[in-house]
């Protein structure tokens, strides 16, 4: 067996703890109201938007089910992502991502400068997607990512065309659900989403013979405006609990959807709502797979707190940021181990 790379190993304080505690408290909702109805049913989705604002205030993460994704599309989706994994390095290699084009597989993300236990394939959901050249705020060059076709599996690409267009209905199904929840219009957000950057992300975490010094995915907070992720029946999933700040893990519920708040809605909110820590581990015998769908806004959204949300009592909490240049330094800063702390949300707090 050897010894683990030193990259991969957890500071002591973040080392995951192998006895593990079911988090039963994570809100599973039904989202049947939204797609079984004739007639719409207002009552229904008053309760369904109460329900989602609480878990988005409680958590900042919930299941859903019944979201109307095709099922026979995600499981044709999970068997190309298998596939895909199961080439050969060299074969992977062939579409593997770059300093210049961030799209594509690659094994060697870090996630606060230590090492994630996994091997990635990111697909834009736009094909191009407008990005800025630099960080810089004072650059405006804008650039086009393009996506990377494998050879194999064949279809791979039309496949998660299809699957990115359904995910991406949900998706903006949730973001309405939310911004009723906030006492703002549905339609609010819809508008940052023009040119969007969202991506989806294949995650393969092998099996791991040092699962209690590494983790398939260190501790983050997910940056964009709204996560929507299919785990596998392996589960790892771990998510910080807000009312202890304890690790509790993520319940595989079949063909549910996880979903939580990132940043953007964290700001959005003006932090009535939280992007929660979370994490990955990885087991010794068991590979695991999950897809993440990242619902990012246009490069040139700029992210600040609902002007209907603030006002003397409860004033703005952050300045205002471009999405763009927040991407582009955090792609930056995750294809390599830096020297500090990545940009993050709280750099834009205000005193
Ligand atoms: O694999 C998972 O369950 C979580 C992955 C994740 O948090 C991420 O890719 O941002
Ligand atoms: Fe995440």
């Amino acid at each position: 067996m050897g010894e683990i790379d030193q990259a991969f190993v957890q500071e002591q304080e973040h080392r995951p703890k192998l006895s593990i505690i079911e988090a039963q408290g994570i809100p599973e909702i039904d989202l049947s109201p939204l797609f079984h109805h004739q007639v719409p049913n207002p009552s229904a989705i008053d309760a369904l938007v109460k329900e989602i604002g609480s878990a988005c205030k409680e958590w900042g993460f919930f299941q859903v089910t019944n979201h109307g994704v095709s099922l026979s599309l995600r499981h044709k989706l999970e068997e190309a992502s298998r596939l895909f994994f199961d080439l050969s390095l060299e074969e992977k290699k062939k579409v593997a991502r770059d300093a210049i084009n961030p799209t594509g597989y690659y094994d060697t993300e870090h996630t606060k400068n230590v090492r994630d236990w996994k091997e990635v394939f990111d697909f834009l959901s736009k094909d191009p997607t407008l990005i800025p050249v630099t960080s810089d705020e004072h650059d405006d060059q804008v650039t086009q990512w393009t996506n990377q076709s494998p050879q194999s599996p064949p279809n791979f690409r039309t496949i998660i065309e299809d699957y990115i267009e359904e995910i991406e209905k949900l998706a903006f199904k949730l973001l309405e659900l939310i911004a009723l929840s906030l006492g703002v219009e549905a339609k609010r957000f819809e508008g940052f989403f023009k040119n969007q950057t969202s991506f989806i992300r294949f995650n393969h975490y092998p099996p791991c013979p040092y699962p209690h010094l590494a983790l398939g995915v260190g501790r983050h907070k997910d940056s964009g405006a709204l996560t929507v992720l299919a785990q596998d029946e392996v589960g790892g999933l771990e998510v910080k609990r807000k009312s202890d700040q304890e690790w509790v893990l993520v319940k595989p519920i079949p063909d549910a959807y996880i979903i939580n708040v990132g940043d953007i809605i964290q700001v959005w909110s003006n932090d009535a709502y939280e992007s929660v820590e979370h994490r990955a581990m990885v087991k010794k015998e068991k590979e695991r797979f999950s897809i993440p769908f990242f619902f990012n806004p246009g490069h040139d959204a700029e992210i600040k707190p609902l002007e209907e949300l603030i006002n003397e009592e409860n004033p703005s909490k952050y300045k205002a940021y471009k999405w763009g240049k927040f991407l582009v330094n955090r792609i930056n800063s995750n294809f390599k181990k830096q020297d500090g702390e990545n940009l993050q949300i709280y750099h834009y707090k205000l005193p």
